[in-house]
């Protein structure tokens, strides 16, 4: 269980990024994080694993209070969140099977990650996971040969290796075509529910987090503004957490390209 008591974060610019975040997410929920740019939602789910500090309130990880770790501590605790990049974030020069035994590095001493001796035991659990996703036979290419579906399968792999509690996802399918987006957006979801994994998707597309999700929380300005079902997503909910504005922009944007179309014929 992730808990969530007042998690703030201000940044050094005076930016108020969360404003007091209250949030549990059980053992094996999937969920959606979605509001409008500058909402907060990349700084929440890094303010859990503190890849940025938070200035106030509390996170817990089960029984553990991750914002009153030491740094040694955070350490054997980031263990237990598995994180996955928009960017996948791969070594490029590194094969696929490289890339995902370096999800092991929290767990393997200094030297042998240095030399990159895994243990038989990771090497075997990075082929099942690897064929789990589709790529085993992909395992000796080197990240820069693979497609951005590919990419981000290898980041899975990564993630999941690390044997997490929790999966803290930051726009998994921003760089994706929108068929490969819902593969992976299927595949992260089902691999969390095969292990019983809790995940935390930070999603722009809200489409497709209706889709595979079965809890969504809506930001907008560093604050919760819904908290529910895919179901209850009505379009009112909608402009409550994006704004009119937003949507006005959206429909400005289609009739200019329509006016472009009139013009050009
Ligand atoms: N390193 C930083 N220094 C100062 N302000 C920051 C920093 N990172 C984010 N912010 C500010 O914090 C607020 C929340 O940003 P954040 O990136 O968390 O939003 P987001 O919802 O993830 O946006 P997007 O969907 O565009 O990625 C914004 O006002 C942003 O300008």
């Amino acid at each position: 269980m992730l808990r969530l008591e007042t998690l703030t974060k201000t940044y050094k610019t005076g930016d108020q990024a969360l404003k007091g975040i209250d949030l549990e997410i059980p053992d094996g929920q999937v969920l959606a994080l979605i509001g409008p740019s500058g909402a907060g939602k990349s700084t929440m789910i890094r303010c859990i694993n503190r890849l940025v500090e938070p200035t106030g309130g509390k996170a817990w990880l089960d029984d553990t209070e991750l914002t009153g770790l030491s740094q040694t501590a955070l350490r054997h605790q980031r263990r237990l969140m598995g994180m996955i990049f928009q960017e996948y974030a791969l070594v490029e020069r590194l094969t696929v099977m490289e890339n995902v035994l370096s999800g092991r590095l929290g767990y393997v001493g200094f030297w042998r990650s240095w030399t990159r001796r895994y243990p038989q035991a990771d090497v075997d659990e990075a082929f099942r996971l690897l064929d789990r996703v589709g790529l085993l036979a992909m395992a000796d290419k080197r990240a820069d040969e693979l497609s951005g579906g590919q990419r981000q399968r290898v980041g899975i792999c990564r993630a999941l290796i690390q044997n997490p509690k929790l999966l803290l996802v930051d726009e998994p399918t921003a760089s994706l075509d929108p068929k490969t987006s819902r593969q992976i957006m299927r595949l992260i979801c089902e691999l969390c529910a095969e292990r019983g994994l809790a995940a935390i998707i930070n999603i722009h597309d809200v489409a497709l987090a209706q889709m595979f999700v079965q809890r969504v929380v809506g930001l907008r300005f560093g604050a919760i503004e819904f908290d529910g079902t895919p179901e209850e997503l009505t379009p009112d909910v909608l402009t409550r957490i994006y704004g009119e504005e937003d949507w006005e922009a959206t429909i400005q944007k289609v009739e200019d390209e329509d006016d472009a179309v009139a013009v050009q014929a």
